[in-house]
């Protein structure tokens, strides 16, 4: 398949990463159907891709008119057979091993069999998705970055039995979308979350054990090193239960220098999962 075969993209999973790529493929002029379970959920994602249209509309960055063709390009759906004449589906639902064999395996039952089978998960292996569908050379990893209307890059990840054709798609349909690429074998955490997540947890350990306070942690690591966000932030942005789902793969596949940190396992127990709760290392409105 090639990018201009491509008119209607499916995005499963209306969350934080979901509604950000269903935005980003709208606004780049594709028809997008964005399926999640319940329609509460789907509305959630509506109401944050109005906000954040409203935001890049204020920063001039779109017009008014642009923003509301996008949003009038998508439509939200808890029906899986609305996703059936997607030529391309990016699958962004919690990052559950189980959860996401089983809507690779809808979907393969949905679609057509030419269509690409795309999963943004974070560090879960792409190869394992795909043996849930009799089209694993059509699969791959587009692993976009939160928060997807504003960060450019998007990990082309390269699953064993991924082709060529697809691959090539994959990072033609990204740079559609005025992002960037890079490529990663299917390794746990790619190159991204290999390298930020014990970033993170360090960060929490220091905090728990006392080395400085939040903001002084965040501080010391955005003046320090030139990074826009520090660890707390970032964890709190990120989601800590996402936090902690891949740092529990990347403990579980490369050992104990990627143990999660015993405060975020408590935050997340407590239900404080970061600015999408109103409250994780800092409290939100
Ligand atoms: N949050 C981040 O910073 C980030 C960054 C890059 C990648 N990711 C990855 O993206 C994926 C989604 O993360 P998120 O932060 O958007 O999570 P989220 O919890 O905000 O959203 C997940 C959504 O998936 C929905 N869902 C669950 N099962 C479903 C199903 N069977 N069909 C349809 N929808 C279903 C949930 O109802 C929820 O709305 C994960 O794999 C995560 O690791 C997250």
């Amino acid at each position: 398949m090639e990018l201009d075969e491509i008119d209607t993209v499916g995005v499963v999973g209306a969350g934080t990463m979901g509604n950000g790529i269903a935005q980003v493929a709208a606004t780049a002029g594709y028809d997008v159907v964005m399926r999640d379970v319940e329609q509460r959920f789907v509305s959630a994602g509506f109401e944050a891709i109005d906000d954040s249209l409203d935001r890049l509309v204020a920063r001039d960055e779109l017009t008014r008119e642009e923003a509301d063709r996008a949003r009038g390009r998508i439509d939200g759906t808890t029906d899986l057979d609305d996703l059936a004449d997607c030529d391309l589906v990016v699958e962004a639902v919690t990052e559950d091993m189980d959860v996401k064999q089983s809507v690779f395996s809808d979907l393969a039952e949905t679609c057509d069999p030419e269509a690409v089978l795309a999963t943004n998960t974070s560090t879960l292996s792409i190869t394992t998705i795909a043996s849930a569908v009799d089209r694993s050379e059509r699969v791959l990893g587009l692993h976009f970055m939160n928060p997807v209307p504003v960060m450019k890059g998007v990990e082309v990840v390269v699953g064993e039995k991924t082709g060529e054709e697809t691959l090539a798609l994959g990072h033609a349909f990204a740079e559609d979308l005025e992002k960037e690429t890079w490529e990663a074998d299917d390794k746990p955490g790619f190159v991204v979350n290999r390298i930020l997540m014990p970033w993170i947890n360090e960060g929490i350990r220091a905090y728990d054990e006392g080395v400085a306070e939040e903001a002084d942690i965040d501080r010391g690591m955005t003046l320090g090193t030139n990074v826009p966000m520090g660890p707390l932030e970032l964890a709190d942005h990120i989601g800590l239960d996402v936090v902690l789902d891949a740092s529990e793969t990347l403990h579980e596949e490369l050992g104990d220098r990627y143990q999660p940190a015993y405060l975020l396992k408590r935050k997340v127990a407590a239900g404080d999962l970061g600015k999408k709760t109103g409250a994780g290392f800092y409290e939100y409105d």
